[in-house]
């Protein structure tokens, strides 16, 4: 079967066409730039799309979809109820959810006959138990709002999950361990017997480790201040979304640049390391008490994968746990599962390259040949 990925985010749209059997990429793109004159929505990106396409086979269409609110925990079969119930909760995901309809409604209008299969990015999350996602606020919120926390890479903490277990030779429901998906958004989650119990991302993808625009946790009283101050909604959203995280403390949200600018003795950015890492060993430790003993602590994601600078600051402030990093192993640039801690460690710590294509291509073929 040959699955086309798409991946829409509210001004980019992310593609690969992969043969399933083969496991194999016969196609990928990226285009930039939807709402400015080149390209003026998600209609034109998929028209470049489609020129891209040519004339290769597609048997199915998935779609990475971002919020799946409380109704879904597996991917779904997408019809028009499907795109309204997704449709409902753009509110919840302002930044990502409303440019995931627009592609599917996009391809329905272009290619209607084409099976098409979302995949959620909080689906692997609906197993946390209600003491983790349950906020301390009245009870009317939840209900009428839906004011919970949902987590949100799931695709790619249980794609690293399965990959973990795998290489520790272990079953998947035998694996309790800390995934840290680190890329521009970042989140942690804590596994135990294979499910997610705790995720460090909440209501929004917003909650939790510093990001490369968002703030991550803080108190919530600073927008209350600032509302007073005159802030309106959308000035705050752009406060903590894109305004807040490594591109405040450090001028840049990109992480390559911000450690070498550290290395480079930049203040700044040495400040702004040293929160990221503290924040992000501190939820280590909380999440280690979550699983009750994990059995290894796994890096993914651009930065997980690639900034052995970024992985030491984390790793150096885990003595606590046991946890020793192997300065060589750790050094090592790989597109390979390893593992970066020294034998003595109390668990293995792994670096494992995440696939969220590959996780969406492979849960899209599986929908439409059950289907
Ligand atoms: N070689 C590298 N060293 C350090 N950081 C890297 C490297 N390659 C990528 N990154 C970082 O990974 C982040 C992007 O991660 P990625 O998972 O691609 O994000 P997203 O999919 O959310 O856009 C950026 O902060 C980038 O600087
Ligand atoms: C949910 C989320 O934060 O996604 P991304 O990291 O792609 O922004
Ligand atoms: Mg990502």
């Amino acid at each position: 079967m040959q699955v086309l990925v798409i991946n829409s985010g509210s001004s980019s749209l992310k593609y690969q066409v992969r043969d399933i059997e083969a496991n194999e990429v016969l196609l990928e793109g990226l285009i930039e730039k939807i709402g400015e004159p080149e390209v003026p929505d998600h209609a034109a990106a998929l028209e470049l799309v489609s020129a891209a396409l040519g004339d290769t086979r597609i048997d199915a269409v998935g779609h990475r979809v971002v919020h799946g609110g409380e109704r879904f925990s597996s991917p779904v079969l997408i019809d028009n109820e499907i795109i309204r119930a997704i449709e409902r909760l753009n509110p919840l995901a302002p930044l990502h959810n409303p440019a995931n309809v627009l592609g599917i409604r996009a391809i329905a209008k272009k290619w209607p006959q084409l099976p098409q299969v979302a995949v959620f990015d909080t689906a692997f999350h609906r197993t946390l138990p209600e003491e983790a996602w349950r906020y301390a606020l009245p009870e009317e919120l939840y209900r009428n709002h839906g004011i919970r926390r949902y987590g949100f890479h799931g695709t790619s903490h249980q794609y690293v999950t399965g990959r973990s277990a795998e290489y520790l030779g272990i079953p998947v429901a035998e694996f309790d361990g800390v995934i840290a998906h680190l890329g521009n958004g970042a989140s942690i989650t804590a596994v135990k017997s294979g499910k997610s119990i705790d995720t460090s991302m909440g209501f929004t993808p917003l909650e939790g480790l510093v990001m490369g625009t968002r703030s991550g946790d803080f108190d919530p009283s600073i927008l209350v201040f600032l509302a007073r101050q005159g802030y309106d909604a959308d000035q705050l959203d752009a406060l903590v979304n894109r305004e807040s995280g490594l591109f405040a403390l450090a001028g840049n949200n990109d992480m390559r640049t911000v450690v070498d600018a550290a290395a480079a003795g930049d203040a700044a950015a040495k400040t702004a390391l040293s929160v990221a890492a503290y924040r992000l060993a501190k939820y280590i430790g909380g999440y280690q008490v979550a699983v009750g003993g994990a059995k290894a602590l796994v890096f993914t994601a651009g930065i997980g994968e690639n900034s052995a600078e970024f992985r030491a600051l984390v790793v150096d402030r885990l003595a606590a746990l046991g946890l020793f990093l192997d300065r060589e192993a750790n050094a090592l640039c790989s597109k390979e599962i390893r593992t970066i801690s020294r034998e003595d460690s109390a668990f293995p710590i792994l670096v494992v390259p995440t696939d969220e294509e590959r996780a969406i291509a492979e849960a899209t073929a599986a929908v439409v040949a059950a289907g």
